[in-house]
């Protein structure tokens, strides 16, 4: 009998929840066992905000170290997590299973319905740059911890609301809790929101054949665009970088955003081409919002 794979995981209930539907959709597409490996990462234990942090990938280190080594197989992650920097030991085998995109608010009432003044959690300067772009009167409060442990403050009278991915509630069953799903037209998205990261060593021939039988080459296509934003911007994942596209089988449409931190001026551009033209055509949307001052907004907010 063959040995089970060793999949990598974060602990949290969406870390493993993810990896847990990868492994079900591997076993399904090869037949093969999946045994999971919870490891704890530095993002998981640091209580820094996450913009402090320094550098991108704290939650991911850990797991690419354990894929070189050898002691796990492959390694799950949410796409948006990945820093854009490529390792070379790392090989990104499959882009999976994306789900809905776009944010969403947690609260008992719709943005334009809260109380002026009304507290809304969320760390992230991308969406507090969005958000005081529609509601200029409201608190944004810097927030950190999983979902479930953020959404626990609004019933603990901390928060009137919380924005999260979409995508992360409707995975843990939490999207009976959103109030409102912002258009990406009104909040644009992280660079690879909803989408779901499978890595394994580049040494390992034998498991890049296998697990690409798990990459969707249209989700591939579109986070590829939307990450190349992010790479010609030299930024990460804490940036005020919003990032979709989308990929109708020959089409490449895509928009990407950069907010000043007082949702004021921001810089917001599209483009489409042909789809196996992803790299460049996220990489050369990125030179025409630099063209257009972004890198000024970006540099103004770094510190
Ligand atoms: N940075 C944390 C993170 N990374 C991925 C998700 C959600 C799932 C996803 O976007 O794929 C979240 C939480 C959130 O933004 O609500």
């Amino acid at each position: 009998m063959t040995a089970p794979l060793r999949m990598g995981t974060r602990k949290s209930e969406l870390a493993t929840t993810q990896s847990g539907l990868v492994a079900k959709r591997l076993t399904e597409l090869t037949g093969r066992a999946v045994e999971l490996v919870g490891i704890t990462t530095f993002g998981d234990v640091s209580r820094a905000n996450l913009t402090q942090l320094g550098g991108t990938g704290v939650f991911v280190s850990e797991l690419r170290n354990k894929l070189i080594d050898g002691e796990i197989d492959f390694a799950v992650h949410s796409l948006k997590d990945l820093p854009t920097a490529d390792d070379p030991r790392i090989t990104l085998v499959a882009t999976a299973l994306r789900e809905d995109p776009r944010d969403a608010l947690v609260s008992s009432a719709k943005l334009a319905d809260l109380a002026p003044g009304a507290r809304v959690g969320t760390g992230s300067p991308r969406r507090v740059a969005q958000l005081r772009a529609l509601r200029p009167d409201l608190h944004y409060v810097p927030i950190r911890g999983n979902a479930p442990t953020r959404i626990g403050k609004i019933a603990a009278g901390e928060l009137d609301a919380v924005v999260l991915a979409t995508a992360g509630l409707r995975r843990l069953g939490r999207d009976g809790e959103i109030s409102q799903i912002f258009e990406v037209d009104e909040v644009l998205p992280a660079p690879g929101q909803g989408a779901l990261a499978v890595e394994c060593s580049s040494d390992r021939a034998d498991l890049i054949e296998l697990l690409g039988v798990l990459d969707d080459p249209r989700t591939r296509t579109a986070v590829t665009a939307e990450r190349a934003v992010l790479s010609a911007l030299e930024a990460g994942c804490a940036a005020p970088v919003g990032a979709f596209a989308s990929d109708d089988g020959h089409i490449l449409n895509l928009t990407a955003t950069v907010v000043a931190i007082d949702g004021v001026r921001s810089v917001r551009k599209s483009t489409s081409g042909p789809r196996l033209a992803a790299m460049d055509l996220g990489r050369d949307l990125a030179a025409a919002m630099i063209a257009e001052g972004a890198g000024t907004l970006m540099g103004e907010q770094a510190h």
